[in-house]
């Protein structure tokens, strides 16, 4: 799966996606040059906002879209919804460490289901969680903006966050993506590369622009000059 495609891996959230035209809107922004769908699931519970679940991702499989559906768990309980994403053709499942009872046994559900296995970090949430379940997680998410909406400032001192994450990763040896996710944008998609991140989830950057290819070359061209 996300092991296999290149270095830096851009994720658009369909969050700000055109809900109406869904599935041509997701084909758009593949064609457009994406790596990977990022898919907000929320709940009203867990964060302030409602979303979709299980059946829009099954929806956009049936609909023919092949790339990596990257499921962000913004819920509580999450357990009874993974047997049901990885159904509907999620490839990667994500879930906040507070919103589960038993994060090993959560991780493991993910992973038994044949999908890849993420814990999501928000602005205040210790990076701690991951000490005795590196073994077990394929993607540490860290969020840069306080989960529930789209369209808000990334968050600066998530750039420090990234640099602890990205050694803890370095440290362990481990293949392990380290994903960030809100306020990304052309403007900092370098320096957050260069505090570590190797996935970068973008919706309202990218989403509210006409030409989504032309957001997507810039952040590439951005990236580069990190790689060189
Ligand atoms: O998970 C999210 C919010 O909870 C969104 O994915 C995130 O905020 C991306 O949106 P934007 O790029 O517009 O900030």
């Amino acid at each position: 799966m996300l092991e296999t495609l290149q270095k830096y891996l851009i994720a658009p959230s369909i969050l700000s996606a055109d809900f109406a035209r869904l599935g041509e809107d997701v084909d758009r922004v593949l064609a457009s040059g994406a790596d990977v769908v990022h898919f907000d699931v929320m709940d009203n519970h867990y964060v302030p906002n409602l979303t979709f679940g299980p059946m829009i991702c099954k929806a956009l499989r049936d609909y023919g879209i092949t790339a990596p559906i990257d499921v962000h768990l913004m819920v509580k309980p999450v357990d009874r919804l993974i047997p049901d994403f990885a159904e509907a053709g999620a490839s990667i499942i994500s879930f906040h460490p507070e919103a589960s009872e038993h994060i090993d046994r959560t991780l493991q559900l993910i992973k038994d289901s044949g999908c890849q296995a993420g814990l999501v970090f928000n602005p205040a949430t210790s990076l701690s969680y991951l000490e005795h379940v590196l073994d077990k997680v394929d993607v540490v998410l860290l969020m840069s903006v306080n989960p529930g909406f789209g369209g808000q400032s990334f968050i600066p001192h998530t750039l420090e966050k990234l640099r602890q994450a990205r050694k803890i990763i370095d440290d362990s040896g481990r293949n392990i993506r380290l994903e960030v996710d809100g306020g990304v944008g052309v403007d900092n998609i370098a320096e957050i590369a260069e505090a570590g991140a190797d996935m970068f989830v973008s919706g309202s950057a990218i989403f509210n622009q006409p030409d989504y290819k032309a957001v997507i070359d810039a952040m590439r061209s951005e990236l580069a000059k990190v790689e060189s």
